[in-house]
């Protein structure tokens, strides 16, 4: 049986606190795939996105039902991409909105002051700002490095990590991250890692969930001896 490599503090902890690994899952159209895919990375998962920029909306509103209870099961909130309203509907902890995807606001308002809502802020400070300021509870950068994915020329720079640490929300990073460059980002503020192809396309994404989570720094002192091992560690 699989056990949580979470970092210990996200598993109580309230999004503001929120850091570790954050899946996006890929544009699989089998349910039944995606949902054994996602279960593999569960147990070292902070927050899941559902992103399926290929289904049509029965088929996210399926996908979302079908996901809901894992997430529940393993107590990792779910959010998704692109609608918030959706999110509403099926009753997920969440909405990722992106600049073509709606008023943060407003999410804030229909969703609730619980719901976990993130903004996409590619290199923008500025646009961080403005979206902290309407509600966010977290903000994204990217892309950090180059991706397949998605098709963007948007890219930032480690400098808006270390610029964007008095927004008071966490820092999403996201693009092109492995675990072997994850670690500048982290040493830089980033405090979730938010990850598609690294995580599903790898042929042990379990192995490739603690491979992220190794890129952050312990957050508890080690243990002493006979105290056990840190959940933390891979
Ligand atoms: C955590 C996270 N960050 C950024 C994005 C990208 O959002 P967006 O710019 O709206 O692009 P699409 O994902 O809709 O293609 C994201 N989804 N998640
Ligand atoms: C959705 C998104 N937004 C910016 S890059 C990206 C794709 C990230 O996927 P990957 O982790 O496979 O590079
Ligand atoms: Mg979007």
């Amino acid at each position: 049986m699989s056990h949580s490599t979470r970092p210990l503090e996200t598993e109580t902890a309230p999004p503001s606190r929120a850091r570790g690994l954050y899946p996006v899952t890929p544009d699989l159209a089998d349910t039944g795939l995606l949902l054994a895919k996602v279960a593999q990375v569960l147990p070292h998962a902070t927050w899941l996105q559902y992103r399926n920029k290929a289904a049509d909306p029965r088929l996210r509103r399926v996908q979302i039902e079908a996901l809901l209870p894992a997430c529940r099961m393993h107590g990792v909130p779910l959010i998704v991409n692109d609608d918030w309203r959706l999110a509403l509907d099926c009753g997920a902890d969440g909405a990722h909105l992106g600049e073509d995807d709606g008023d943060v606001r407003e999410a804030r308002t229909a969703l609730g002051a619980a719901a976990i809502i993130g903004a996409s802020c590619y290199d923008s400070l500025e646009r961080a700002r403005r979206a902290t300021a309407a509600g966010a509870s977290y903000v994204a950068f990217g892309a950090f490095f180059p991706t397949t994915t998605k098709l963007t020329t948007r890219r930032a720079g480690v400098a808006l990590l270390r610029d964007s640490a008095g927004l008071g929300v966490p820092r999403v990073a996201i693009g092109g991250i492995t675990p072997d460059n994850a670690s500048s980002l982290v040493e830089a503020g980033a405090d979730l890692l938010a990850v598609v192809g690294g995580v599903f396309d790898a042929p042990d994404s379990a192995a490739a969930a603690r491979a992220y989570l190794a890129c952050f720094p312990h957050p508890n002192p080690p243990p002493q001896a006979g105290e056990g091992a840190s959940r933390f560690s891979a």
